[in-house]
């Protein structure tokens, strides 16, 4: 099965990997840059997962897919905290599209101070962590949980969430 994601970040490309090595299809997969069409720093789960959707709409617009997935990271203020909030959209040419949600933690008020002042996440850890490009690699969750859970982990159980509908039919192999 031919399938399109969203963007050209290499964690999350390989989370998609990961999810269709793990659910056992042939699958090829393609990196496509598209636009998310929300703020660069989606504060709201209906925002990210907007996002999510915009973009894996877009990669299946762009050639001839059966799948189109997109992968959006966002923040949730909550009265707990700041929560991370990442999601899954699969969309197919005839199917309504399906999500995975990725797990939650809160993050460091420190960090959320700063997010709430307008910085974009991706920023701050890197600042935080002393790294450069963290969300493209282990990302906050896999800064915050010491690699336990990297973000190409998260992603990939969103991933197989999002698909579990499509590979309930058993027809994609
Ligand atoms: O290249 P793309 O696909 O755009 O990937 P991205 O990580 O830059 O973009 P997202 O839309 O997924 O995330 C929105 C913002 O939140 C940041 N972000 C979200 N989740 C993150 C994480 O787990 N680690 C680091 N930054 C994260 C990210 O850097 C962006 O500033």
């Amino acid at each position: 099965m031919k399938i399109a994601v969203g963007t050209k970040n290499p964690a999350k490309l390989q989370a998609v990997t990961l999810a269709f090595e793990k659910m056992g299809y042939n699958a090829t997969i393609t990196g496509v840059n598209v636009p998310s069409d929300v703020s660069d720093q989606p504060f709201s789960d209906d925002e990210t997962v907007r996002g999510a959707i915009n973009r894996a709409t877009a990669a299946l617009a762009a050639g001839a897919y059966d799948f189109g997935i997109g992968l959006e990271g966002g923040v949730v203020d909550t009265k707990y905290g700041m929560m991370l909030s990442n999601w899954c959209a699969i969309v197919s040419p005839q199917e309504p599209v399906s999500l995975g949600g990725g797990v939650r933690m809160l993050l460091p008020e420190t960090i959320a101070a700063e997010v709430r002042q307008g910085r974009e996440l991706g920023h701050v850890i890197d600042d935080w962590a002393g790294r450069h490009d963290v969300a493209k690699g282990e990302g906050t969750i896999g800064i915050l949980t010491h690699g336990h859970i990297t973000r190409s982990a998260m992603f990939r159980d969103a991933v197989i969430c999002a698909f579990s509908p499509f590979a309930l039919r058993g027809d994609n192999a």
